[in-house]
C-alpha cells in the first residue's frame, strides 16, 4: 500500500510557486493577488479560509479577507462581487461556499467575472473543462488530477467510481477523468445517493473517489485487492475524548480498506491540502493571463 500524501505533494507545489512569485518579484512584476469572502461564521469554513490566506502568505501572494455577517443580504453580496470583479488588484477571488440559505448561490456564482473566478465554478468555466478548453479547473478535483499523476496511477481503460455528484467534487471529477489523455482516458460510473446497490458498483472499481460526506462508509468488503482509494470525505465526528471536541473523519473506513488498497488517500493530509494548493496554482494562472492582457 502506498500512501497518496496530499499533505507532502501540496507543500511541494507551494515551494513551486514560490519560487516562480519571486522570480515574478525580481523582474519587477506585481505578485498574484487572491481574494476570499466568506459570509457568516460557520466553524469549518472559517479554518478553510483561514489556511488559504495563510499559504498566500507562504508562497509570496498578496490575500484579502473579506469577512461578511451572517445577516448579509443578496444584494450586498452581489455589490462585493461586482467591486472585486471591478477591483484591478485582484487576480482572483472565491466566494467560500455553502451561503446563508436566504441567498441564491446561483446568482452569486453567476455574477463573478468567469476570468477571476480561480474556483472554477462558473458555467462558462465548467463547459471550458466539459470541453477540454484551457480554463480554471475546480480545485477539489484538479488537486485529485495532480495527486493521481505525481504517483503515476494509471487512469487510461480503468474503471473509475466516483461517489457523489456535487456541482463541486463529484460532477467535475467524472468529467476530468472521461477527459482525453493523462490522467483521463478512464471509464467513470458516476454514483449517487439514488443508485441501487453501489457495492456491487465498487467492487468492480479499479479507482474509487468518494466524496459523499458519510463518516466510514467504504468499508473493507466494498472494494477489491489493489483498489486505488480517494477520499473527499472531511466530517467533523463529536469526540469527547479529543482535547478539540471532534475528529475529521473521511468516507473511507481507512484501517479495513487501506488493507487492500494499492494507493490510498489519508483523512486530513490527502485531498484537502491539495485543493488548497490548487487554489493557488489557479491564482498564478489568473495573474499570468492578466498579465498577458497588460492588466
Ligand atoms: N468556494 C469554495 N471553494 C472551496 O474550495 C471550498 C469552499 N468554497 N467551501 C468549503 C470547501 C472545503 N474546502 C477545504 C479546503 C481545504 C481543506 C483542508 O486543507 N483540510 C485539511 C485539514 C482539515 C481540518 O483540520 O479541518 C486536511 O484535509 O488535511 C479542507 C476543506 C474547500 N472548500
Amino acid at each position: 500500500m502506498q500512501l497518496l500524501d496530499g499533505k507532502k505533494v501540496s507543500e511541494d507545489i507551494k515551494n513551486e510557486i514560490a519560487v516562480e512569485v519571486q522570480q515574478m518579484k525580481s523582474r519587477g512584476e506585481k505578485v498574484p493577488h487572491l481574494a476570499a469572502v466568506i459570509v457568516g461564521t460557520n466553524g469549518a469554513s472559517l479554518t478553510y479560509v483561514g489556511s488559504k490566506v495563510k499559504s498566500c502568505e507562504k508562497v509570496g501572494f498578496e490575500s484579502t479577507l473579506v469577512s461578511l455577517p451572517e445577516e448579509t443580504t443578496e444584494e450586498e453580496l452581489l455589490a462585493k462581487v461586482k467591486e472585486l470583479n471591478a477591483d484591478p488588484a485582484i487576480d482572483g477571488y472565491i466566494v467560500q461556499l455553502p451561503l446563508p440559505k436566504h441567498i441564491d448561490e446561483q446568482k452569486i456564482l453567476l455574477a463573478i467575472d468567469a476570468d477571476k473566478d480561480v474556483d472554477g465554478f462558473h458555467p462558462t468555466n465548467f463547459g471550458r473543462m466539459a470541453l477540454e478548453m484551457e480554463t480554471f479547473l475546480p480545485a477539489t478535483p484538479y488537486g485529485i488530477m495532480e495527486l493521481l499523476e505525481r504517483y503515476k496511477v494509471e487512469t487510461a481503460g480503468k474503471n473509475v467510481v466516483v461517489i457523489g455528484r456535487s456541482h463541486i467534487v463529484g460532477r467535475p471529477m467524472s468529467i476530468l477523468l472521461s477527459r482525453k489523455g493523462y490522467p483521463g482516458d478512464a471509464t467513470v460510473t458516476l454514483t449517487h445517493s439514488r443508485t441501487k446497490n453501489i457495492e456491487e458498483i465498487t467492487r468492480e472499481a479499479d479507482i474509487i473517489i468518494s466524496a459523499l460526506g458519510v463518516p466510514y462508509f467504504l468499508k473493507g468488503d466494498m472494494v477489491k485487492d489493489g483498489v486505488t482509494v480517494v477520499d473527499v470525505g472531511i466530517t467533523r465526528v463529536p469526540d469527547a475524548t479529543n482535547p478539540r471536541g471532534y475528529v475529521i473523519a473521511g468516507d473511507v473506513d481507512f484501517d479495513e480498506v487501506s488493507k487492500k488498497a494499492a494507493f490510498i488517500t489519508p483523512v486530513p493530509g490527502g485531498v484537502g491540502p491539495m485543493t488548497i494548493a490548487m487554489l493557488l496554482k489557479n491564482t498564478l494562472l489568473a495573474r499570468s493571463r492578466r498579465a498577458k492582457k497588460g492588466e
